[in-house]
């Protein structure tokens, strides 16, 4: 059944310890990055959107960055284990917030990593990136929790770059948007959109042509706006100096049972 829900988390108070892997430390400034993410939670509402917020994880400097602790496919959510050790501890809060949902809940299981940036879905295709979280077995438990409700899973290198969603996402009709630069094996997508700023490449779908989209991609925003869309701005510079975007900040849940 068709609903509107998002998981967000709040910033923990050790946010600016957070992991950074492809970029260089700058100095997280925390005040500023609740204000970002009160802004961010505001949009997903002023669009429709239930906010549901996940129990925060104080001790867990990344856990502001909620999508990557499940994947959802339907009404199942998989329950993600990150291939960084420092985040494993963010996953109880989440499994209690999707299971008090009524999603039906599944594990990946060592030897697997898996985290949830690294899952980009575009209709009933699943992408996974396998790269510096997410390793084979991780991809393989993708496949056996997702194919038999119908999904079709295709992995997909990824070695530039923190996630595969840190390089692509999907615009609204399923066209891939990536940054080509950023991306490992661009001839996987069978319908490419190159995008000129490397945040341009994340876009949350809020219903209709409406984009949820970093601040920092003018000219992406300007593109899409030229191709029907409605580009909504956020300013989450906080979070991207930890290698965030608009897509790690929440969860939907579209397919729920009410
Ligand atoms: N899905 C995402 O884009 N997640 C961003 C995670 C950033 C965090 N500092 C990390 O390295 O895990």
């Amino acid at each position: 059944m068709p609903s509107k829900k998002a998981l967000v988390r709040r910033p923990a108070p050790r946010l600016a310890e957070g992991l950074v892997t492809h970029i260089e430390r700058e100095g997280v400034d925390f005040d500023r990055a609740v204000e970002q993410w009160e802004a961010y939670a505001e949009a997903l509402r002023t669009h429709g959107w239930e906010t549901i917020e996940v129990d925060s994880a104080e001790d867990c400097p990344d856990s502001v960055f909620v999508e990557d602790t499940v994947v959802m496919y339907r009404n199942v959510a998989l329950i993600a284990r990150s291939g960084a050790e420092s985040r494993r501890g963010e996953t109880p809060g989440v499994e209690e917030a999707v299971a008090s949902l009524g999603c039906s809940v599944n594990w990946v299981w060592e030897p697997g990593t898996l985290d949830g940036g690294d899952v980009l879905k575009v209709g009933d295709t699943v992408y996974v990136g396998r790269g510096g979280r997410t390793n084979a077995a991780g991809v393989q438990q993708v496949r056996a929790a997702f194919e038999p409700l119908g999904a079709r899973v295709v992995a997909v290198p990824v070695a530039k770059v923190l996630h595969l969603k840190s390089a692509v996402t999907a615009l609204p009709d399923g066209t891939v948007v990536g940054h080509v630069p950023n991306m490992d094996a661009p001839s996987l997508f069978p319908r490419l959109l190159p995008v000129p700023e490397e945040s341009g490449a994340h876009v949350v779908l809020l219903g209709g042509d409406k984009l949820l989209m970093a601040a920092s991609a003018p000219k992406t925003a300007e593109l899409f706006a030229d191709l029907g869309y409605e580009p909504v701005l956020v300013d989450i510079g906080e979070f991207e100096k930890l290698e965030g975007c608009v897509t790690c900040l929440s969860v939907r849940l579209r397919e729920l049972y009410a």
